[in-house]
């Protein structure tokens, strides 16, 4: 299965629907953001399991641990594949996510539960500004150590810590946006990397949002992404 998940940031269905049924479900896993869930509501979530596809619920719960707990396991019942926390919430968030994910799975598939460290628009001087004095390495460390020690099953955080974390908490799957192959634009986005080298530095999901829908070509987009991890090389004439 590959390691893609395209972001679906869209502000209706119709949108999101046209992206997916170019995409293949087998070729890519989706993921709903709090754009396309706060204009559709959970059916969304049902529309693409339908069509096949695993779906990333992320909405980066982040709240007092009951709220976070209550809506973990509203998320968990929609059968989705992953959702998020941010693991800034601290360790009683963590945990009440992890019980309320692990009581909502009653012994059948289980939702991986995946916490946010320090999101990839942020750097140094972000950090800073919310009186966080570390630099980003060393935050992302500290709290993939915190959602380890609470058991969560992964942690979101860019390409560019992968390695490190490899090695300080490798018993966690690490989920990396910030993703842009060499030809396109960061964004917004402070720390990316290219999919091909953010799967060597050792990211196991890759998360793409505007590389692929903002594409002319959202699928051949993705089919080059696709290539490039395969380690086919990329023809740059070929470029959206
Ligand atoms: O949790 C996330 O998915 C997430 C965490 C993070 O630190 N940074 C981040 O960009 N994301 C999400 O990943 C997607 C990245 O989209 P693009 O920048 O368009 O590729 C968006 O849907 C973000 O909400």
């Amino acid at each position: 299965m590959s390691p893609l998940i395209v972001a679906l940031d869209y502000a209706n269905e119709r949108d999101a629907l046209i992206l997916v049924d170019r995409l293949d479900p087998a070729a890519c896993r989706v993921k709903v953001g709090k754009e396309l869930f706060t204009a559709c509501g959970p059916a969304i979530v049902g529309r693409l399991q339908e069509r096949g596809f695993d779906v990333f619920l992320d909405l980066k719960f982040h709240d007092i641990p009951q709220t976070v707990a209550k809506a973990c396991r509203t998320a968990a019942s929609l059968g989705v594949w992953m959702l998020n926390v941010h693991a800034s919430g601290g360790s009683s968030m963590l945990r009440a996510a992890r019980e309320a994910v692990n009581a909502a799975a009653g012994g059948t598939q289980r939702t991986l539960l995946v916490a946010v460290t320090v999101l990839t628009s942020m750097n140094d001087a972000t950090l800073r500004e919310v009186g966080v004095n570390s630099s980003v390495e060393d935050q992302v460390e500290r709290l993939a150590t915190l959602a380890a020690e609470c058991a969560l099953d992964g942690i979101v955080c860019s390409a560019l810590e992968a390695g490190r974390l490899r090695v300080a908490v490798p018993e966690l799957l690490r989920v990396t946006p910030g993703i842009r192959p060499a030809q396109d634009a960061g964004d917004d986005q402070r720390r990316i990397m290219a999919p091909a080298a953010a799967v060597a530095a050792g990211a196991d999901f890759l998360v793409v949002g505007r590389p692929i829908t903002a594409a002319e070509d959202p699928a051949r987009a993705l089919s080059r992404i696709l290539s490039e991890l395969a380690g086919d090389p990329v023809d740059p004439r070929k470029s959206e």
